[in-house]
């Protein structure tokens, strides 16, 4: 059965503009799955519906088999801006989303250390944001959703603002935290290398319908002929130029 569900999915905002239509999307349990799509088609508020922040016109959206308010407490969500609280340190900002819920106890602290460390902030849990680099301040942001260790991960251009080399870094780190967890991730991003090296599957979006679905599952080599098979036809999906040459090869090998 699939763990998250959107099943028909209308949705437009108060001006009356319907935005997402008759949307079908569904991710078996531990199933990392990215989502891309030109800018306004529709992507944060799909993550938005998901997380139970909006709720469809028509159609069903269920976690676990509940609507998704039933399942906050199990869903992290990591935006593109890391926005940390800027007074407290980073250990209490990992720690945030248990002091919302409860006194953080010696497991809560433990835990929190132990992510942090795990992506290499071990020596950063006293220090406040503003002492922090933004790829470390990524690293605090998605140790903060990882806190409750939830089954559910959304995440939305997490890494979009960092330099290409961190942001491999903390696909790999994302990659290696989630397999190992086996959390369930939506992922939304504009970099379709990103998309490709994270996912399990990648959905394209055009103008709040899904035009596409490739499966892209073990892609991880970046320098390989089918990694940069999937990433052109997944441009081809968004009607970006890929090369005479690549178009010719995806020709050949695409079902
Ligand atoms: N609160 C709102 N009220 C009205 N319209 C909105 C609201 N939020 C978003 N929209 C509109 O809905 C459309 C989709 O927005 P959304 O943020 O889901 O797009 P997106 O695909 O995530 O874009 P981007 O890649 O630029 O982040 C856009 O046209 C946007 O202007």
């Amino acid at each position: 059965m699939s763990f998250l569900c959107l099943h028909a999915v209308d949705f437009g905002f108060a001006d009356g503009t319907p935005l997402l239509h008759g949307l079908d999307l569904e991710l078996a349990r531990g199933e990392i799955h990215c989502i891309v799509g030109r800018s306004g088609c529709g992507k944060t508020t799909l993550l938005r519906l998901a997380a139970g922040l909006l709720q469809p016109q028509a159609g069903q959206v269920s976690v676990g088999g509940v609507a998704p308010e039933q399942a906050r407490s199990d869903i992290g969500f990591v935006f593109q801006a890391p926005t940390l609280l800027e007074w407290l340190p980073v250990l209490d900002n990992v720690l945030l989303p248990v002091s919302l819920q409860r006194r953080p106890g010696a497991r809560d602290v433990e835990q929190a250390r132990q992510l942090l460390a795990r992506l290499g902030l071990g020596d950063y849990a006293q220090r406040y944001p503003r002492q922090l680099s933004g790829g470390q301040q990524s690293r605090v942001a998605l140790a903060r959703a990882l806190v409750l260790g939830p089954s559910l991960l959304l995440l939305d251009e997490p890494f979009a603002a960092l330099d290409a080399i961190t942001r491999e870094e903390l696909q790999a780190d994302l990659l290696r935290m989630c397999r190992s967890e086996g959390t369930t991730v939506l992922f939304v991003t504009h970099d379709i290398a990103e998309a490709v090296f994270l996912g399990d599957r990648v959905t394209v979006m055009d103008a709040g319908r899904i035009v596409r679905q490739l499966p892209v599952a073990g892609l991880h080599d970046r320098a390989s002929p089918a990694f940069a098979a999937a990433w052109a036809q997944l441009r081809q999906a968004m009607h970006l130029p890929v090369g005479e040459a690549m178009a010719d090869a995806v020709a050949e090998c695409a079902p």
